[in-house]
């Protein structure tokens, strides 16, 4: 936590203007978000939500557009009528056009009032559910309409994607920081929010017999597989122009892959594990070539296919997607981190759409015993594996050799597992109930910190440069397999396979799970 973070019990003392309320983000995370916090007592009483957006809605209105969106997608449902007018009584609704300062004076007045009827003293989050390019119009328009002129603490929590590279992020946190300062700042990567990510510190600082280990002399790779089963779906006009790269590697994928490689932070501060993240970013090899991209990424598309005896239709096929399309809807890479910790090792990580099941998992594999007797006797001794489920699923297993019972030495493999899904069910809290609470408190552990998002850029810039320059690298795969066939490829050739996902199992595995399999 930062030091400026504040005392939990108050934190949720503030006004909340959600920036974009008629959107699909807000209707499908951001209420029901709000409604979690709610429920379970983390935002008190003394809070006031005002939705601002262009289009006209009254009070009314907005507050059945945030019953319907609680409905469809909380994991609490609304209660009774009471308990229910009693949470969203706090909801306001302002049409509001970011560009006109007037109406930032309207809503300064609208905040006073509410702030004096619940009590709060001046602490103003400020939600921004966005297009980025709106970003910089809106900080100002809080500025030069006084909205920032309060007693209380003011934050500002962006969406990604924050910018489309290097060049247009500065740009943009240039505009941010002429109004803000970065501790003011917080930068959402909705994956730094989910349950099992957060519990990559615990397992790694934790578990004595983990971080002896956690290193070259004993890791052989590690598999990070962000697998979703979705297309496009209605977001072809922005994915078109994104990609795989800059939609979930820029962000998600190279945050997963600090929080496993990161040196353990001396103190568990929001600075202090920053640093080592940034640290990590700054060891990946970058790819300065063509050759080099060509040699170490492959990236796919998703041409027509089937799932589950569902026909799919091809990316180029999708709506507001140009038929000729070169964009990735797939990624996969070796990365490694050149540092004394992970020299040598390869980070195999892979992303893909239309991919046969939604599951982001990561996978430690151990390197053999350097003297197996067993291997002589042909035994089937498997590397251990940790696995991190992530997403849907959330676990972790682990896999482990043992004897089968009788006469001979025959091997078993072992696998013992901690399903926290099977045990807490789906009820978890969402990533995005963690993210407003770490917000509203002032922690930014999990927050990318400026430093971290242009370090990230500069690893992606030199692959998009590449893949720009030539197309004919673009594979395709049938919507619904495991991308391009060059992806087993990869890591034969390195003596390695990607290990199944998702419980997909091999054979000759005992369970011990708390799943009951
Ligand atoms: N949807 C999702 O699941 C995710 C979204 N994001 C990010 O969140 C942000 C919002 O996404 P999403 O909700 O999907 O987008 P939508 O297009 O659904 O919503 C955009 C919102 O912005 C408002 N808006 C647009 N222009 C203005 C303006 N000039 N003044 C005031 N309000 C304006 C719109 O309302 P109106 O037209 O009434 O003005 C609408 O409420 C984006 O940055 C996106 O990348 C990130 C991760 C996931
Ligand atoms: O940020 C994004 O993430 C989602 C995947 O998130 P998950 O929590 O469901 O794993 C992805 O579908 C989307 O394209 C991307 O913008």
């Amino acid at each position: 936590m930062t030091n400026n973070t504040h005392d939990t019990v108050s934190a949720h003392e503030a006004v909340y203007f959600i920036f974009g309320a008629t959107g699909d983000l807000a209707r499908r995370k951001l209420f029901p978000a709000l409604y979690s916090l709610y429920r379970e007592g983390k935002l008190g009483e003394r809070f006031a939500i005002v939705g601002l957006a262009r289009r006209p809605r009254t009070n009314a209105q907005f507050r059945d557009d945030v019953y319907e969106a609680i409905k469809e997608f909380c994991r609490y449902k609304p209660s009774d009528t009471e308990s229910w007018n009693a949470f969203v009584e706090h909801f306001t609704y302002q049409s509001l056009d970011i560009n006109n300062v007037e109406g930032f004076r309207e809503l300064k007045v609208h905040t006073e009032e509410l702030e004096a009827k619940y009590s709060i003293q001046g602490n103003r989050l400020f939600y921004l559910a966005l297009a980025p390019e709106l970003f910089g119009h809106v900080s100002r328009s809080l500025r030069d309409g006084g909205m920032l002129e309060s007693k209380g603490w003011r934050h500002l929590v962006i969406e990604k994607p924050f910018g489309y590279d290097y060049a247009s992020a500065e740009k943009l946190n240039q505009e941010i920081s002429e109004v803000f300062r970065e501790d003011e700042v917080y930068r959402i990567d909705h994956y730094l929010g989910k349950e099992m990510v957060q519990n990559i510190e615990v397992i790694r600082f934790a578990n004595a017999f983990f971080e002896p280990l956690w290193n070259k002399n004993h890791i052989a790779n590690i598999q990070i597989t962000l697998a979703e089963t979705v297309g496009v779906e209605d977001r072809g006009a922005y994915y078109n122009k994104s990609g795989a790269l800059r939609d979930m590697v820029q962000n998600h994928l190279m945050q997963m892959l600090t929080m496993v490689a990161m040196e353990p932070p001396s103190r568990l501060d929001a600075e202090d594990i920053r640093d080592e993240k940034v640290k990590v970013l700054r060891s990946i090899r970058k790819m300065n070539s063509r050759e080099e991209v060509v040699s170490n990424v492959i990236r796919g598309q998703y041409a027509p296919g089937s799932m589950k005896g569902k026909e799919l239709k091809g990316y180029r096929d999708e709506d507001s997607v140009d038929s000729a399309s070169s964009t990735e809807t797939f990624f996969a890479a070796t990365l490694y981190v050149d540092n004394f910790r992970w020299a040598g090792v390869p980070f195999y990580v892979r992303t893909g759409k239309r991919l046969p099941v939604k599951s982001t998992e990561i996978v430690i594999e151990f390197k053999n015993v350097p003297n197996n007797v067993l291997f002589a006797n042909k035994q089937n001794v498997l590397p251990n594996l940790l696995v991190i489920r992530v997403n849907p699923m959330e676990g972790i297993y682990i896999k482990l050799n043992a004897k089968k019972p009788g006469n001979d030495m025959s091997i078993q493999t072992v696998a013992t597992e901690y399903c926290q899904s099977c045990l807490i069910g789906i009820n978890t809290p969402e990533a995005y109930e963690r993210l407003i609470f770490d917000a509203a408190r002032g922690d930014h552990t999990y927050f990318t910190r400026w430093d971290e998002l242009a370090v990230a850029w500069k690893l992606v810039d030199p692959i998009a440069a590449a893949w720009k320059e030539d197309s004919s690298d673009l594979q395709f795969y049938a919507a619904g397999s495991w991308g391009p066939d060059k992806v087993e490829q990869m890591l034969a050739e390195d003596g390695y396979h990607w290990w199944p996902v998702n419980g997909q199992d091999e054979d000759n595995v005992i369970w011990i799970s708390n799943t009951g399999k």
